[in-house]
């Protein structure tokens, strides 16, 4: 019989450990029962197999006892010689039992697992990006990761338990079998057996859970600390004692609760030890007495001792079932949770597919916006660490309040005002990152809620202010964009976007690695390679947001030609943060508070004196690139476009 230490109980895992492990929400039993419908036959097999195998666990103390009685007490040898082979033959099939039941229960384990992780993976894929902009990372990963390990081990556990029911049935009927006094004694021992056994085991959880808790919490701490940009604010503000003296605090609580978990976990084995010697000494002394007066043989004897001792493997088996099933259920009712989020955004399924030959109109037609609630995009077990707790059933104010606005086909019109004014949220509707509260959002005259997801990614390529790179080599970011890519055409949209000298120069060209999130590349050299993935999607409507941060006037220079053969005979709304970029626009459309302030060209807004002058002369005129003020009222450093409307 297998015998396997339990998971500790409905415990919580990895980065997902919430504070209260609440009663399991109804119906959670069936929907997980659901899951293992298609395994019906694979579950009939098992349980024949644990029948089986539990037949032979009760059969060898029988033949030990005929081994006994008929061959060693008559002196037959011949009995002997068969009845060990039979003994030997059994055990060796007993272990090819085993073998296939672990097979099975971890073949099914797995694919459950398997099941629930591509489904919840494709559900988290389709939630809205406001969903992860409430999120903790680490919370989610571990919920989806370790949570999933822990319930799938659980799971595996529990169907072996089946196999340790089947066998405790039987070994106390045949226990009753053999005889009925000592079977009765024996029952009567294992409740003291169970008592200190339940004792450890709650101990244990108590510990368990208090390490993976404390190793959740250093997950978490590292993963915050040990990326790029929290190693930087460590250093940058002198603290790597203090972060140090944090992380010794920790590591000395795991340590403290490891030991205990090493002694308890070792105790539970040594108490199954003690009490199946225990069991074994009081049937040699009371069997023993029965053997002298005949009561029965002393082959009968034998085999009642080694019946008690497979007796109390299974028993301990039996004590870890209601845990386990408790860890199945609360870490599936944890991803059903996920699960149950509405995506908010979804492709409609009668959607349309936006083709177009030329570059379409953006068009925005009476648009309100408020970001969801809390309530509507996350769960509160997901932002664990939201100090002073998470706003519940807040409306949020409106950010964009009956906002019109058209951008042409083939044009560039920039978004300027104030911070906080609403220019990126106006970006994030035209992408569909969001739908308008009201309103409609169209692009080439059609409502964006009407088209395909594919289509709309492929109409509409954004460059954000933060460029995101993955761990990888430039070659592989880039493909990312279009994974069929040629090493030409990744080579020219290098050179559109005005970095392919300096790929070049790298040791390993293209194949460099970029290091985590890019950090090994320059702000200028990240944006420019965001718009060589632009390029390389070549979508008919850009989305920019400019970086704020000031480059050198030679990266400036770079930026600017990359951005012209990027938005080069494409409609674009681009948030401008440079003088040459308002230069460039075909118009100017002012954002304040939600709504259209002022719309025009530069001149004409200069010469309006509105928003629009007091902002170019706060922001604009003073700007790096800014050396072209409207009193030169010429070209900056930056090359001018050769038209407007051509671009
Ligand atoms: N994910 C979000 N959830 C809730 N509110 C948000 C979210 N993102 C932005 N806001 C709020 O919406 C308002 C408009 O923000 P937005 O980022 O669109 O302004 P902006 O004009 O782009 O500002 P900036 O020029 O500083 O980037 C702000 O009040 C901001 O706090």
């Amino acid at each position: 019989m297998v015998l396997m230490p339990s998971t500790g109980g409905a415990l919580r895992a990895g980065g997902g450990a919430d504070p209260e492990p609440s009663g399991i929400s109804p119906g959670t039993s069936r929907r997980v029962l659901a899951y293992l419908r298609p395994y019906t036959g694979k579950l009939a097999l098992f349980a024949f197999v644990a029948v089986l195998e539990a037949l032979i666990v009760v059969a060898t103390p029988l033949l030990l006892k005929r081994i006994v009685d008929e061959g060693i007490l008559k002196d037959d040898s011949g009995s002997i010689t068969t009845l060990a082979c039979l003994t030997a033959g059994l055990a060796v099939l007993d272990a090819l039992l085993q073998l296939a039941l672990a097979y099975i229960s971890g073949w099914i384990g797995q694919a459950v697992t398997y099941e629930l992780r591509v489904q919840a993976l494709g559900h988290v894929q389709r939630l809205p990006v406001a969903f992860f902009t409430r999120t903790q990372t680490g919370v989610l990963v571990g919920r989806l990761h370790m949570d999933l390990i822990m319930m799938q081990q659980a799971f595996s556990q529990l169907l072996m338990t089946v196999t340790s029911a089947v066998a405790v049935v039987m070994v106390v009927a045949e226990l009753f079998y053999l005889s009925w006094l000592l079977a009765a004694v024996t029952l009567v021992l294992i409740p003291l057996f169970l008592l200190p056994w339940i004792y450890v085991g709650r101990v244990m959880e108590r510990y368990t859970r208090q390490s993976m808790e404390a190793n959740a919490g250093l997950a978490g701490v590292l993963q915050e600390r040990f990326n790029v940009q929290g190693a930087m604010l460590s250093k940058l503000f002198g603290r790597p004692k203090q972060e140090m003296a944090e992380y010794e605090g920790r590591l000395e609580k795991l340590r403290r609760v490891g030991v205990s978990v090493v002694v308890y976990s070792r105790m539970a084995f040594i108490i199954m030890a003690l009490m199946a010697s225990l069991t074994t000494a009081l049937a040699y002394g009371v069997g023993g007495g029965l053997v002298l007066n005949g009561t029965f043989q002393l082959g009968t004897l034998i085999a009642l001792a080694t019946l008690l001792g497979r007796l109390f493997g299974p028993i301990t088996q039996l004590s870890g079932m209601q845990a386990n099933a408790l860890t199945v259920l609360v870490s599936c009712e944890r991803v059903f949770e996920i699960l149950d989020l509405k995506p908010l955004i979804e492709e409609r399924p009668d959607a349309v597919r936006l083709t177009v030959n030329t570059a379409p109109d953006i068009e925005l037609d009476d648009v309100s916006f408020r970001y969801p609630g809390a309530d509507e995009v996350s769960l509160a077990s997901l932002e664990q660490n939201v100090r002073g707790g998470r706003e519940r059933g807040e409306e949020a104010s409106e950010v964009l309040r009956h906002l019109s606005l058209r951008a042409p086909a083939g044009t560039l019109t920039a978004l300027v005002g104030p911070s906080g004014a609403g220019k990126t949220t106006l970006t994030h509707l035209v992408s569909r990152l969001y739908d308008p509260t009201s309103g409609t959002v169209r692009i080439g005259g059609h409502d964006l809620r009407d088209l395909s997801f594919d289509s709309l990614r492929e109409t509409v390529g954004v460059v954000s202010q933060d460029t995101y790179l993955f761990h990888d080599t430039i070659r592989e970011n880039l493909a990312y964009a279009r994974p069929a890519a040629t090493e030409d055409e990744l080579l020219a949209a290098c050179e559109g976007a005005q970095i392919r000298d300096l790929i070049e120069s790298l040791p390993k060209g293209l194949d460099t690695v970029v290091g985590d999130r890019g950090f090994r590349l320059s702000g200028g050299e990240k944006q420019r390679l965001a718009i060589a993935r632009l390029l390389l999607k070549a979508p008919s409507v850009v989305v920019l947001d400019e970086a704020t941060a000031h480059l050198d006037s030679e990266s400036e220079a770079a930026v600017q030609r990359a951005l012209k053969t990027a938005l080069r005979d494409r409609t674009s709304l681009v948030i401008a943060h440079r003088l040459s970029t308002i230069r460039e626009a075909d118009q100017i459309v002012v954002i304040d508070d939600g709504g259209v302030r002022e719309r025009g060209t530069h001149e004409e807004l200069l010469a309006g004196g509105g928003l629009y002058a007091e902002l170019y002369h706060t922001q604009f005129a003073k700007s790096g690139d800014g050396a072209a003020g409207p009193e030169r009222n010429g070209a900056g450093p930056v090359p001018q476009p050769a038209s407007g409307g051509g671009r």
